[in-house]
C-alpha cells in the first residue's frame, strides 16, 4: 500500500546570529494508512520541527514530502486539508461552549449552519464530549479539554491526525482514556495518526511503530517489540533501555514514564 505520509530527506536549517542550526537533517519516513505512528527522540532532537513542517507551518529548506498524495512544496494546501493539527496547548476560548467552538470550527470550514451543528454533535458523540457540549470550554478538566482539541481537528474529516505530545499534563486516568480513543479513531474512521510523545509507555501501549529521531536523522525505526529485540537485547527489555541503546539519551530529562497515583 503507497504511504500516507511519506518524506524524502526532508529537512530545516535555521539561520541564527551565531551561525546556522541544522534541526532537521534528513529525515526518511513512510508511514501506512490507518497507522498509529509514534515519533520519539531526546531533547531537541527535531520532533517538533518535523511536525511543523508536515503540516505546512514551517517550509522546509531541504527534501520532500507528502501527505495523501499532496506535496508539501506544491500544495500546501491541499495538504491541510487532508490534516488535522493537535498542537501542545491549544486554543480555545474560555467563555464560549464546547458546541458553539465546535459549531464555529465548522463553519470555519465552511459548512452550512444546520451541517456545523450536526457535526459538532457526532464529533462530540466520537470524542466522548456529548453530555458537555453545553459546559463553557473554560470549565472542562485537562482531558476533556484535549478530547476537544482533537474534536476540532477532525473537523473535516482528516485523513491524517498530526498530534505533539497529546497527553503531557494529564493525570494516569486521562492519558489512559485519550489513548483509548485514539485507537477507536483509526479502527472507526481508518485515521492515521502521527503523534510526537516523551512518554516510552505511551509510544508501548499505543504506537503500531515507533521512528526514533537523534540529531535530526532517523536513529531507528520499528515496531516496540522489534526495537526491543534489535536494540534492547531481548523481546523482554524496557523501552526505556532500548531507547537509551539507540541514543545514548533518555526521552526526556525527568519523568519519562509517569506511573499511576
Ligand atoms: N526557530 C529556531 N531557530 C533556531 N533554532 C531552532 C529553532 N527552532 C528549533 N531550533 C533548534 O532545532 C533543534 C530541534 O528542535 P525541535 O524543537 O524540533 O526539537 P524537539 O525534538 O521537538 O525537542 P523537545 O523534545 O525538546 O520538544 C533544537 O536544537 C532547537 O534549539
Amino acid at each position: 500500500m503507497a504511504a500516507v505520509i511519506s518524506a524524502a530527506g526532508l529537512a530545516r536549517t535555521f539561520q541564527t546570529k551565531t551561525g546556522p542550526v541544522e534541526a532537521v537533517r534528513g529525515i526518511d519516513l513512510a508511514v501506512r494508512e490507518g497507522e498509529i505512528l509514534g515519533f520519539l527522540g531526546p531533547n531537541g532532537a527535531g520532533k517538533t520541527t518535523t511536525l511543523r513542517m508536515l503540516t505546512t507551518l514551517l517550509k522546509p529548506t531541504g527534501g520532500a514530502a507528502t501527505v495523501a498524495g499532496r506535496d508539501l512544496a506544491t500544495d500546501p494546501v491541499g495538504v491541510r486539508t487532508v490534516s488535522g493539527y493537535v498542537a501542545q496547548s491549544g486554543g480555545v476560548d474560555p467563555q464560549i461552549s464546547v458546541r458553539e467552538e465546535l459549531v464555529t470550527q465548522g463553519r470555519m470550514y465552511r459548512l452550512p449552519r444546520a451541517q456545523a451543528s450536526a457535526r459538532a454533535e457526532e464529533l462530540a458523540r466520537d470524542l466522548d464530549l456529548t453530555e458537555f457540549l453545553d459546559r463553557k470550554a473554560g470549565a472542562l478538566s485537562g482531558g476533556q479539554r484535549r478530547r476537544l482539541d482533537i474534536a476540532m481537528a477532525l473537523t473535516h474529516r482528516p485523513k491524517v491526525l498530526f498530534l505533539d505530545e497529546p497527553t503531557t499534563g494529564l493525570d494516569p486516568g486521562s492519558r489512559a482514556d485519550l489513548w483509548d480513543l485514539v485507537r477507536r479513531l483509526r479502527d472507526e474512521h481508518g485515521t492515521t495518526v502521527f503523534l510526537t510523545t516523551h512518554y516510552l509507555d505511551e509510544a508501548d501501549a499505543l504506537a503500531d511503530r515507533l521512528v526514533i529521531v537523534d540529531r535530526g536523522t532517523v536513529a531507528a525505526e520499528g515496531t516496540p517489540s522489534a526495537l526491543k529485540l534489535r536494540h534492547g537485547g531481548s523481546i523482554d527489555a524496557t523501552l526505556q533501555d532500548t531507547f537509551l541503546a539507540i541514543t545514548g539519551r533518555g526521552p526526556a530529562p525527568a519523568d519519562p514514564a509517569p506511573v499511576a497515583v
